[in-house]
């Protein structure tokens, strides 16, 4: 572990993910760092977006641009980095132009040739873990740091697809037709990813959260077939390896509401992130009273004016629980998926004094 690094000021995030009560609710937002800050478009009009998380430097003012600004209303950092480095680091081209796009993608199981035999992580992805050592410094404490990948099913369906898709047509396909194959690369990816994330928690990420961004895609039969073995490695090793130093675990399987109690009961994560089409109460139900949440409000709410924001916002903070006298446990607030490019700045900041004001 590096170690020397500042005493930490706001631990909420991290006793809620714990299932400690907490005095409010924590609150973090996924693409905090992005294009609806005027202060990130300034740094892409200079950057291509890859240089961007190459450059430990410029990965770290990044990602502090949002922990600025909204200084006292986020409770916690998440690095600014991509999922698709790890493909990158097998061995495959990706470009964002402006959304990702592999030039020569995977389109049948001879193409698994094409990729690295094995994958230096430290040499690859190294700079990610320069990035967080640098960033988990210039945080000065002020909040948590969260690592990230991508999971081995949606790694594999834009490997496959070539970039994003609404369909998946290409990448389920191969599920279909080359089930064996796909199983192998499935648990291929996922060997790298511990490895990427137990590189990150050594360099100073507090949580990880594997975004599974793709997994509502599939139907409860194919993720539990397909996706969910790989989740349950990406646990259960980093939990091996890192024993006591293992952090929290968030897994965000997006869409797949149908299968959260399977997710609850066998992926081994200590938080599940749901979107915005499930109820927290149905959710809760489904996964019982061990699993922390997180989440849930539309992101298009930022763009619907703030009185739907603070009505939402309200609704949300009385469906998990939150608030009053009955103090607050098993929530971390977010929104349903990331915060879109057309958000004003100064509406999210609405939605994070909602938050603060709803969840005391
Ligand atoms: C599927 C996925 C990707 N990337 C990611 C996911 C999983 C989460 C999700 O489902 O949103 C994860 C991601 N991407 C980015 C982060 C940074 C950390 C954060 O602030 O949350 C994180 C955690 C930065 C980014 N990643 C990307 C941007 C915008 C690109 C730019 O600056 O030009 C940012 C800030 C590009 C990206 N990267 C990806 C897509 C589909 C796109 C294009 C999206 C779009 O056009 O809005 C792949």
């Amino acid at each position: 572990m590096v170690a020397n690094f500042p005493p930490l000021k706001n631990d909420l995030i991290l006793r809620a993910a714990r299932g400690e009560k907490t005095e409010r609710v924590p609150v973090w937002v996924m693409r905090q760092a992005g294009r609806y800050l005027p202060e990130f478009r300034e740094e892409r009009k200079i950057h291509q977006f890859f240089e961007i998380c190459r450059s430990p430097e410029l990965a770290c003012k990044v990602t502090l641009q949002p922990i600025t600004r909204f200084s006292g209303l986020l409770d916690a950092s998440i690095i600014f980095s991509d999922i698709l480095v790890v493909p990158q680091a097998m061995g495959m081209e990706v470009i964002m132009n402006p959304g990702p796009h592999f030039p020569a993608p995977l389109e049948t199981p001879d193409d698994i040739s094409r990729l690295k035999d094995h994958v230096d992580v430290d040499k690859e992805l190294g700079y990610v873990f320069d990035a967080i050592t640098t960033t988990r410094h210039a945080l000065k404490g002020e909040v948590p740091l969260i690592g990230f990948s991508g999971a081995p099913w949606t790694l594999f369906a834009y490997m496959i697809e070539g970039g994003s898709s609404k369909t998946l047509q290409k990448s389920k396909s191969w599920l279909f037709k080359y089930p064996e194959e796909s199983k192998k690369l499935l648990l291929r990816i996922a060997d790298i990813v511990v490895e990427y994330l137990v590189g990150q928690v050594k360099a100073g990420a507090q949580l990880l959260q594997v975004f599974d961004s793709n997994a509502g895609d599939l139907s409860p039969h194919d993720f539990a077939e397909f996706a969910l073995p790989s989740l349950i490695q990406i646990s259960s090793r980093l939990r091996s390896i890192l024993a006591s130093d293992c952090p929290p675990l968030i897994l965000f399987p997006k869409g797949a509401n149908t299968s959260l109690a399977t997710v609850a009961e066998k992926a081994g994560y200590d938080v599940v992130g749901i979107d915005w089409c499930i109820t927290p109460t149905v959710a809760r139900s489904l996964v019982g009273s061990k699993i922390i949440l997180q989440g849930n409000m539309d992101p298009s709410l930022l763009v619907g004016g703030r009185e739907a924001i603070e009505k939402n916002v309200k609704r949300m903070c009385s469906e998990f629980g939150a608030g009053g006298s009955k103090g607050t446990v098993g929530w971390i607030g977010n929104l349903g998926h990331g915060i879109t490019p057309q958000v004003d700045p100064e509406d999210l900041r609405f939605f994070l004094e909602c938050m603060q004001k709803y969840s005391t």
